[in-house]
């Protein structure tokens, strides 16, 4: 059988409307790698850089592995893909996908990933995980590294957000990128009632999501949830939304070289 390159349909007919739907259905995804990594209690030998066998920590091994093997068969080809250790990558095994170029060229390259690495494991996992060692540290870094890549998505996915907002309205958003003016790109590119429905959002699918289920008594377990939806609209409030934020602001910063 002839082997054939994999394909992928177009982005081209992206709109704001089409960015916010692909922005909705990633909170699905972020919501269920957070209840998957509230399964284990944190188990810090993983985050310990002096564990005998491996260079650095065996979270950041097991990260740096897979995204090697990942950019092997074109993880990375996405636009919307932004590895963590970007330095020396393996190059492409399989022939290249040919994704239409959406984003303007100076943009594509941003990646804030060591930001989001820090906050993840610094700010971020304390919040939802408990306190122990159980010894599964494979599987618990494996949902670390799921979060992290749902985190880094979606944040990152605020290229494509700010392309499409300067493509709505170049005559808005040139001055101020000319003048290389953060606090006027923030403003204009701010809408404070869609961040409230954001957080409001999270919030009830983590209710949804997570809600603890009892066959015996349905009293039970009502509103206990595997992981707080309080926090989960925190997170998204104080870093998920403002990182999208701070991709976009950089991003249009360069949208006019
Ligand atoms: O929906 C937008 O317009 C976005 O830019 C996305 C987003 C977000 O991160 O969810 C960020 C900034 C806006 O204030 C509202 C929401």
């Amino acid at each position: 059988m002839s082997k054939k390159p994999i394909s992928s349909d177009s982005c081209l007919n992206m709109t704001l409307d089409s960015v916010r739907e692909s922005l909705i259905g990633q909170e699905d995804t972020i919501i269920f790698c957070l209840i998957e990594r509230a399964k284990y209690p944190i188990n810090s030998p993983l985050y310990d850089e002096s564990v005998a066998g491996v260079p650095g920590s065996l979270v950041e091994y097991i990260v740096k592995e897979t995204e090697a093997l990942q950019a092997k068969v074109g993880r990375y080809e996405s636009p919307e893909e932004n590895p963590f250790f970007p330095e020396n990558l393996p190059p492409l095994i399989v022939p290249p996908h040919n994704i239409p170029q959406v984003l303007h060229p100076s943009g594509i390259s941003i990646n804030i990933n060591k930001t989001i690495w820090d906050t993840y494991f610094n700010q971020l996992l304390p919040l939802f995980v408990r306190e122990g060692n159980d010894g599964n540290y494979v599987p618990t870094a494996t949902c670390d590294l799921h979060c992290l890549q749902a985190l880094s998505r979606r944040i990152h996915y605020g290229k494509f957000v700010a392309e499409i907002k300067f493509m709505d309205a170049p005559e808005d958003y040139s001055p101020a990128i000319r003048a290389q003016d953060r606090a006027t790109l923030m403003s204009l590119l701010t809408f404070e009632k869609v961040e409230e429905m954001v957080k409001q959002r999270v919030e009830k699918k983590t209710m949804v999501f997570g809600q603890e289920v009892s066959l015996n008594d349905p009293d039970d377990k009502k509103g206990k949830y595997k992981v707080d939806p309080s926090m989960v609209s925190r997170l998204y409030g104080e870093w998920v939304m403002p990182l999208t934020k701070l991709v976009q602001v950089e991003y249009l910063l360069r949208r006019l070289d």
